[in-house]
């Protein structure tokens, strides 16, 4: 079993449901992205791999997420977070959110790096610091 590159826990708050009672879709999204700034934070914040500048940035390209168990109001979940590739210009993160053991969603985001080139933004290498502290990470 792969250890995650991050894990981070989330209560549900009641706004986080629909009318169903149970967690509305978009806010896995929101809870991977919680967690990738969290794993983002810890590898060093001199990176800047959050910053979104005028010269460079780090847009997603793919998000997705499988559901396979309805979450709902007062659960903690946990979100853990797997670097599953570290390529050329772009980073390819899985995820797994769980309640109590039980695997209730399973998301997969690509990251990629671009900068700003002639007044438009393009993918470029990702910057060797960077790429050392994923590979480190990759599983
Ligand atoms: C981002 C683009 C400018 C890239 O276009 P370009 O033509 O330069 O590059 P490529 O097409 O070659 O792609 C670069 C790189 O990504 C891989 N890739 C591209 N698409 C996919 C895909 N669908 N699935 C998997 N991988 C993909 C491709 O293989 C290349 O990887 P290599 O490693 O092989 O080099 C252009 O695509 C663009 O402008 N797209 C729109 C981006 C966008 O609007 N995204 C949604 C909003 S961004 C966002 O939500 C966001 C969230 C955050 O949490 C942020 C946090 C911090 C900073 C920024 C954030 C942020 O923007």
């Amino acid at each position: 079993m792969p250890e995650p590159a991050c894990q981070i826990r989330h209560l549900v708050e009641f706004h986080e449901t629909d009318m169903a009672g149970i967690v509305h879709f978009s806010n896995f999204f929101r809870y991977m992205e919680k967690c990738e700034h969290a794993f983002a934070r810890s590898l060093a914040p001199d990176l800047d791999y959050l910053k979104v500048g005028p010269e460079a940035t780090w847009p997603r390209v793919h998000a997705s997420c499988d559901f396979r168990q309805p979450a709902r109001f007062g659960q903690e979940l946990v979100i853990q977070q797997f670097v599953t590739s570290v390529r050329r210009s772009s980073i390819h993160y899985r995820f797994e959110i769980l309640h109590e053991s039980t695997l209730l969603a399973e998301g997969k985001i690509v990251v990629a790096h671009v900068v700003r080139d002639q007044g438009r933004f393009t993918a470029s290498p990702l910057p060797s610091p960077l790429r050392a502290k994923l590979e480190a990470h990759c599983s």
